[in-house]
């Protein structure tokens, strides 16, 4: 049996919470019918308590997470050619796309990485260690997320969600991350270590109970929490299928941001539950109505009154928009309609009689949570303008206060050249021979032809609209023209999966198009090839690139969002020689686009001793987590230093 005063205190925080989450979708408020609810709760305690299994073996926790709270937190003070083309390609458009390469200015307040000073209720130790650096003030942190890597991912959100949360743990902090079980008959094994909680929970939405339980699985000083229940439970991808979206998602993410609000509260990892005094790190619209829940069913019954929320905006294209009948399967208050309310501009409306009206899982977020985050600081102004603002500009800039952007780390045990796993030669800053072996075993596995010499460009990612790939379809058939290699892996669009399929049969001896998603042939295309190229439109942040770096692959990109903060642009005369990690151009036009490549090219070609040093330069950068992880601390202290969000 658990230890009696842990599930005591289980039991009293849920019984405070469930009092706010009311058992009806409708619109009569909870607020007039508490004491039902706590008959409710207390039975459903009494229940959880006969179900307990043997007690676990606690694992010591940091010692601020023992000791109790002496003030409350908002009081703590601030602190050449081969072949030809299969025909003469047409003139070159122009894209006529808008250019978001503009200078950020005004955005949040003061430098994140200025040193303040804040004294808590929480661990005000600094420890600083010979290898790992620890934070200065060590939190309970809860990351709610769609998709974690290597257990779910569908692309970036994947790698961020599963790499940050292991860094904030090696640096003392509490970490549990909550995302779903997605059974899809294919990638299950990823579960494996996953262990069933015994602890269900009932979450009233969408007309009725739905009963959800949690697995676990403690893996790199982090509590992998996975919510299950049959919804995530189908083939296809994370989000969808080949007929497109889930039509239920708005309920499968539901049920995801109640039950990472009851995890904490409920949960027993390695012991001892993670209790009310949480940093709650919500990303993207999947998460986006916990810091709603918090607001709205429990602070008011006394419930994460010491908790606060972050929003991490990974992708703002992302909203999670339904129509406003929706809102009473939420089971939320009605007078927190005005938080989730969205009203779509005209010309975005089906028909005459189409009032636009509906609710937006992000925007409730924006709204809601304490602090905001994108993954870049140039995505951090880019969303407030019209141009990046995908009409939440306004209300982006109305929060600008608590906005700041923090470019992603990556998760060098699994993109390092020295040591990765999927190469087939490792190499280093130190000794970049086995780079070209890497090349030449990539175009041996592409089936084209073996030779040094060509340059190999690559390009990986989603299939869709953000990525600029209609860009590139129409740069391919003049850059076929040049002795160059092409090799694009990606999946999504399957308009554009065709037209890889075809353009390899164009081009055989030049062009590959590998459709799928395969984090292996990723590693090797990103080792292999001497250049990559990301044509994206907007980009918050953007991680090939970052990958691509790390390996020696020189980018080509868009300058915008996080591509414009992380690449350097090539400059032959700079004042101490030669510098920069890449090339950033812009506007994004198809003839900017392939005239840079053009230069990269023949820089490639002609001054290899330039060469060489754009990719050390790349290769020494320090891309990993730790300056983010920091970064993020910041953030969490300034969260606490304000009041929590309410009405
Ligand atoms: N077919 C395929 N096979 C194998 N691997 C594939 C693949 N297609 C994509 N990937 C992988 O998915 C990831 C893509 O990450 P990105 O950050 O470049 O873009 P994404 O738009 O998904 O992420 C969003 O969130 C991240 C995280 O914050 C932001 O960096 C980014 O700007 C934002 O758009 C990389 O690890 C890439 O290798
Ligand atoms: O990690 C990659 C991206 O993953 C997330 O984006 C997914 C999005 O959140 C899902 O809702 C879905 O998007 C579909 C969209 O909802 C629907 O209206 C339609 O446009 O089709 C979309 C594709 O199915 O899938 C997205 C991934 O493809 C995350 O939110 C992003 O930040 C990440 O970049």
């Amino acid at each position: 049996m658990a230890t009696p005063s842990a599930v005591g205190a289980a039991c009293l925080v849920l019984a405070r919470a469930a009092a706010g989450l009311g058992l009806g979708p409708g619109r009569g408020g909870d607020r007039a019918r508490p004491r039902r609810l706590q008959r409710v709760v207390r039975r459903r305690c009494v229940a959880e308590l006969s179900r307990e299994g043997p007690a676990p073996t606690p694992r010591p926790l940091p010692p601020a997470l023992l000791a109790p709270p002496l003030v409350p937190a908002f009081l703590a003070p601030p602190s050449e050619p081969e072949g030809e083309p299969a025909s003469t390609p047409p003139p070159l458009p122009d894209a006529g796309l808008g250019d978001l390469g503009l200078q950020p200015e005004g955005i949040a307040e003061g430098s994140i990485d200025e040193t303040v000073v804040v004294a808590s209720e929480q661990d005000s130790e600094i420890v600083v260690g010979k290898e790992q650096a620890r934070a200065k003030v060590t939190q309970s942190i809860v990351f709610v997320t769609g998709e974690a890597s290597p257990y779910a991912k569908s692309g970036g959100l994947g790698d961020v969600c599963g790499s940050l949360p292991v860094a904030l743990a090696a640096r003392g902090h509490r970490v549990m991350v909550v995302m779903p079980r997605y059974l899809n008959g294919t990638s299950d094994k990823n579960y494996a270590n996953a262990f069933y909680t015994e602890k269900h929970i009932r979450i009233p939405c969408f007309g009725g109970e739905h009963e959800v339980t949690f697995f676990h699985e403690y893996r790199d000083s982090v509590d992998w929490v996975f919510v299950d229940h049959p919804s995530y439970h189908r083939p296809g991808n994370l989000y969808g299928d080949k007929f497109g979206a889930f039509g239920d998602n708005q309920f499968r993410y539901t049920l995801l941001c109640y039950a990472a609000c009851e995890a904490p509260l409920v949960l027993e990892l390695g012991g001892y539950i993670y209790g009310q005094n949480c940093m709650f790190v919500v990303n993207d619209w999947h998460a986006s109505l916990v810091p709603v829940l918090l607001a709205a069913k429990y602070r008011p019954y006394g419930v994460y009154k010491d908790s606060r929320s972050i929003l991490v905006i990974h992708n703002l294209a992302h909203q999670g928009v339904e129509p406003a009948s929706t809102y009473p399967d939420l089971g939320l208050p009605p007078e927190w309609y005005g938080a989730l309310e969205w009203v779509f501009p005209e010309w975005a409306r089906r028909h005459a009689l189409d009032k636009g009206e509906a609710v937006n899982f992000l925007k409730g977020a924006v709204v809601t949570a304490d602090r905001i985050v994108t993954v870049s600081k140039g995505y951090s102004w880019e969303v407030t303008t019209a141009e990046g603002g995908q009409g939440l500009n306004e209300l982006l800039s109305s929060r600008k206060s608590v906005l700041n952007g923090i470019v992603n780390g990556i998760d060098i045990n699994d993109w390092n050249p020295a040591t990765d796993k999927c190469i087939p030669c490792h190499y280093s800053v130190d000794d970049l021979s086995g780079k070209a072996k890497c090349k030449s075993a990539l175009q041996k596995e592409l089936g084209l032809p073996i030779r040094p010499e060509v340059p190999l460009i690559g390009f990986i990612g989603r299939l869709d609209y953000q990525k600029g790939i209609d860009l590139i379809q129409l740069i391919i058939p003049h850059l076929m023209r040049d002795d160059v290699q092409f090799v694009m892996l990606g999946s999504g669009d399957p308009e554009l999966e065709d037209w890889m399929r075809s353009t390899e049969s164009d081009f055989k001896d030049k062009f590959r198009g590998w459709v799928g998603f395969s984090v292996p042939v990723s590693h090797r295309i990103t080792a292999g090839c001497d250049i990559l190229l990301m044509p994206s439109r907007f980009e918050p942040c953007g991680l090939n690139q970052l990958y691509a770096m790390q390996y020696g692959t020189v980018p080509v990109v868009h300058a915008t969002g996080g591509l414009r903060d992380t690449v350097e642009n090539f400059n032959p005369f700079g004042e101490n020689g030669e510098q920069g990690t890449g090339w950033a151009f812009a506007p994004l036009t198809t003839e900017n686009m392939l005239w840079t490549l053009r230069t990269a090219i023949s820089t490639y070609k002609e001054h290899k001793s330039s060469w060489e040093g754009l990719m050390k330069r790349g290769m020494s950068k320090d891309f990993t987590w730790d300056h983010a992880a920091e970064q993020y601390e910041q953030i969490f202290q300034w969260a606490f230093i304000d009041r929590p969000y309410v009405m």
